[in-house]
């Protein structure tokens, strides 16, 4: 199957349990809950997106025409060495295109294959991380995984609730946007008073990576 990527690119993790890891970033282009149009995004399902995941003109996007072509272009972006190699993809919303071709294709080079989500589709097996991250008024149907990333505050959503999944790591984190300052505060609180609860920071914006 083809693959229509927005960006590829080499970084580290900056959300989450593993931020701080050095890994390759590989950005699929299109989401189910917003178009990625601005003019679309009061309307849209998941309003906050922070990304730009239209197209496929990003650096390192493209089409690829399949798992063996994509895989190697993530093993070229991260180069000698198979040392803790790790993949993290994401978009948009990945499932709509990662398949177990490329999941294996990826292993067959020593990857470590990282998701993160929205799990309003279920996550194809094999991953050796699904990090899933809520979004308020949606189904959320993959409700197991290594980590849940609560963007916060979210209306609508109550972390009691989310407790009774099935993740390893709860993680909230501040909501990037017109009011970070608030986000930053809303998230702590929760935090301080629900303990299973960790803080993460986007570090990738506070250090200027991508
Ligand atoms: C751009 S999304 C792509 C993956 C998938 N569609 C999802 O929502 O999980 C990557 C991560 O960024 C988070 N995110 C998006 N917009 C954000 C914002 N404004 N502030 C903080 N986190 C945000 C998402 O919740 C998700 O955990
Ligand atoms: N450095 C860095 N870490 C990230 N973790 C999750 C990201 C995402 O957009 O999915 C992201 C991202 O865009 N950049
Ligand atoms: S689900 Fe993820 S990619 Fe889609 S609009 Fe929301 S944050 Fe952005
Ligand atoms: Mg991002």
């Amino acid at each position: 199957m083809t693959y229509a990527v927005k960006e590829l690119f080499l970084t580290l993790q900056g959300e989450g349990v593993q931020a701080g890891s050095r890994a390759v970033f590989l950005r699929f282009a299109g989401c189910n809950l917003w178009s990625g149009r601005e003019q679309d995004r009061a309307e849209a399902q998941c309003g906050f997106c922070d990304t730009d995941f239209v197209g496929t003109d990003g650096p390192g996007g493209g089409k690829f025409a399949d798992a063996e072509a994509l895989a190697d272009a993530v093993e070229r972006k991260w180069g000698e060495g198979r040392d803790a190699r790790l993949v993290v993809i994401t978009g948009g919303e990945p499932m709509l295109q990662l398949d177990e071709a490329l999941v294996s294709a990826l292993h067959d080079r020593g990857f470590r294959v990282a998701v993160e989500t929205n799990g309003t589709l279920p996550a194809v097996a094999g991953l050796d991380w699904v990090c899933v991250s809520p979004k308020a008024g949606t189904d959320v149907v993959q409700r197991s995984g290594d980590e849940l990333k609560l963007v916060w505050p979210q209306p609508g959503i109550d972390p009691a609730e989310l407790e009774s999944w099935d993740f390893d790591h709860f993680l909230v984190q501040p909501m990037d946007g017109e009011d970070g300052k608030a986000a930053t505060d809303a998230a702590i609180r929760l935090a301080m008073e629900r303990p299973r609860w960790r803080l993460s920071l986007q570090a990738h914006k506070v250090v200027g990576l991508a």
